[in-house]
């Protein structure tokens, strides 16, 4: 008999601890296959706002990186953005889910995201043993940027030409986290605000990544009252079209389809809500939130 059974059944004392137990060990052949690989994450939404989650969300990471496999954040911030420039008298306005920016916007994006949001997720992660290093698009020339297509309409929103994948390899050998802002510029010294969730998928396919995750508020994309587990490309075109996928989410799905079709294997929305999602979504059997899939009915759709 599996020992772990007789211990359940001779001892009912031992019961709870050989559950926890089997728990902890159906992780083990997920740690094995990913030790040393590399995750993108898209951090967003109420994980970097209630105190609860944020705490459980720097635990997960931290985890993540002590069994070796190769985080690299991609953080958010649009409502600290919205927040801040309210306060000085800027008011926000969005194109498709993306934030219309001139020169005083740009100032606050940067000010916000890279020395405000940025710096709390690093000293974050730091109190609970992950050892994370701050990183903006400027820095080394992480992301070099070009102005994105609708300039006209949006100002400084940039696109990701490219990313210096050396520096962020560096940083993951080194057994650090790296924390990204997604800002870019570009060879006249422009300073460009890039969409995180675009930020995130570039740099995931850069750095040829297993997995790019976003976590986010939402338990999945939702249609009516069902949350889907897998969307493929031709069905999100026509749910955008119909404004069943709006705001937000637009970028977030377009740029999961830029990153499959940039080779990366798996791509997940996630919910930040839900205390350790980010956990049981790698190390468990039974995934969780919605998967992108190049086409429906085709093998991708088994669980990551
Ligand atoms: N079909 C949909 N399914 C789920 N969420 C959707 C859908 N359409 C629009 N949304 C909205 O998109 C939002 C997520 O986008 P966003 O707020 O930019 O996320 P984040 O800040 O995590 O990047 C959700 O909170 C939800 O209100
Ligand atoms: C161009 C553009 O819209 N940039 C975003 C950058 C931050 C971001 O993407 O934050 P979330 O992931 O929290 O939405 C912005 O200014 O809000």
């Amino acid at each position: 008999m599996n020992p772990l059974c007789s211990e359940f059944t001779s001892s009912s004392r031992k019961a709870p601890e050989a559950a926890i137990g089997q728990v902890l060990i159906e992780a083990l052949p997920y740690i094995r296959k990913f030790e040393g690989k590399t995750f993108v994450i898209k951090y967003g939404g109420s994980a970097m706002k209630d105190e609860l989650l944020k705490n459980s969300f720097a635990q997960n990471v931290t985890l993540l990186r002590k069994v070796g496999i190769n985080v690299v954040l991609v953080h958010g911030g649009g409502d600290a953005i919205t927040r801040t420039a309210e306060k000085l008298g800027l008011v926000s306005q969005f194109v498709h889910g993306k934030r219309v920016t001139d020169n005083d916007m740009i100032t606050v994006v940067q000010m916000t995201l890279a020395g405000k949001v940025n710096q709390d997720i690093v000293r974050l992660l730091s109190e609970h043993g992950g050892k994370a290093v701050g990183v903006t698009g400027l820095d080394a020339d992480t992301i070099k940027a070009v102005p994105g297509p609708n300039a006209e309409k949006l100002g400084l929103v940039g696109d990701v030409e490219s990313i210096n994948t050396d520096y962020i390899d560096l940083l993951c050998r080194a057994g650090l986290i790296p924390v990204i802002a997604p800002v870019g510029y570009d060879h006249n010294g422009n300073i460009y605000n890039i969409n995180a969730d675009d930020a995130a998928s570039s740099i995931a396919i850069a750095l040829k990544a297993e997995k790019l995750i976003y976590v986010s508020d939402v338990e999945g994309i939702q249609v009516g009252e069902r949350i889907l587990k897998t969307i493929c490309k031709a069905e999100a075109a026509d749910f955008i079209e119909q404004g069943i996928i709006s705001g937000g989410m637009i970028p977030k799905v377009l740029s999961a389809f830029k990153t499959l079709d940039g080779g990366v294997r798996k791509i997940h929305l996630i919910d930040g809500k839900f205390t350790h999602s980010l956990l049981l979504e790698i190390f468990t059997h039974e995934g969780i939130g919605t998967q992108f899939i190049a086409e429906q009915d085709n093998d991708q759709q088994e669980n990551r």
